[in-house]
């Protein structure tokens, strides 16, 4: 059996990434592949139900909490489902693993990358994605899908201030920066398709569809 390859979708809110995922697990499927589509927080019953207490307006998690509870939740979805299905030798699409905890909890709030990354460690045994790809747009474009989206009701991470988005935003891009060979940067802006049709051309040499 090939060997299936773990990916994962990250980016700040509302930029594409649940969208992207779908399409291209869609596409993986339609060429025959074994794939699971997960996200994070969550993807196991466990970490759907620490999702619901992370995302919950009614708590005041301190990104210290938060981000042990992201790590409990990332080592429970690892241990039960992409732990296995990679075993498995099949594919795993993510949208959000351990590059959100490192943009959110240490570029957003008061963590270093090296403690979140220690985190992942004892939790996850460290697994790293084979490719990341981090969408990125225009605030007013991402602020218009949200708004229509949600409205104004925003979850409690979502509703942090302004600031604290610019912080993970910036973060992303340094990861990005820092590890070339994981990271694909994706112009999210465009329809669903055209930013679609980016993805796929930075996947045809993992597909063995490249020139
Ligand atoms: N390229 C696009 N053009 C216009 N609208 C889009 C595009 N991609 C996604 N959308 C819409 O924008 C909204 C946010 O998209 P989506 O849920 O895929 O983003 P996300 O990054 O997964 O969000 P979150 O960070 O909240 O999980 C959805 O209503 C979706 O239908
Ligand atoms: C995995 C992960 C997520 N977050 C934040 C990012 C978002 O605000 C929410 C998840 O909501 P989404 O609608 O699924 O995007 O959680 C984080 O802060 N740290 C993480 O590790």
């Amino acid at each position: 059996m090939t060997s299936g390859r773990f990916i994962t979708f990250e980016g700040g809110e509302g930029v594409g990434k649940s969208t992207q995922a779908h399409l291209l697990v869609d596409a993986l499927r339609g060429r025959g592949l074994e794939v699971v589509q997960t996200r994070e927080p969550g993807g196991t019953p466990g970490a759907e139900a620490i999702r619901d207490l992370l995302l919950d307006k009614r708590f005041a998690w301190d990104t210290r909490a938060e981000a042990l509870l992201f790590a409990a939740a990332r080592s429970d979805h690892v241990s039960h489902l992409i732990g296995p299905a990679l075993d498995r030798g099949e594919w795993v699409v993510c949208d959000r693993f351990i590059d959100s905890s490192r943009a959110y909890q240490a570029g957003g709030g008061e963590w270093s990358d090296d403690a979140v990354l220690s985190l992942h460690t004892l939790g996850s045994h460290a697994l790293m994605p084979d490719i990341t790809f981090l969408l990125q747009a225009p605030t007013d474009e991402i602020a218009q899908r949200l708004h229509e989206r949600d409205g104004n009701d925003a979850d409690r991470i979502g509703g942090k201030p302004a600031a604290y988005h610019a912080r993970v935003a910036e973060h992303f891009r340094q990861l990005a920066v820092t590890d070339p060979e994981r990271f694909v940067l994706i112009d999210a802006s465009g329809t669903p398709a055209d930013v679609h049709l980016r993805v796929m051309r930075a996947m045809a040499p993992s597909i063995g569809e490249g020139g």
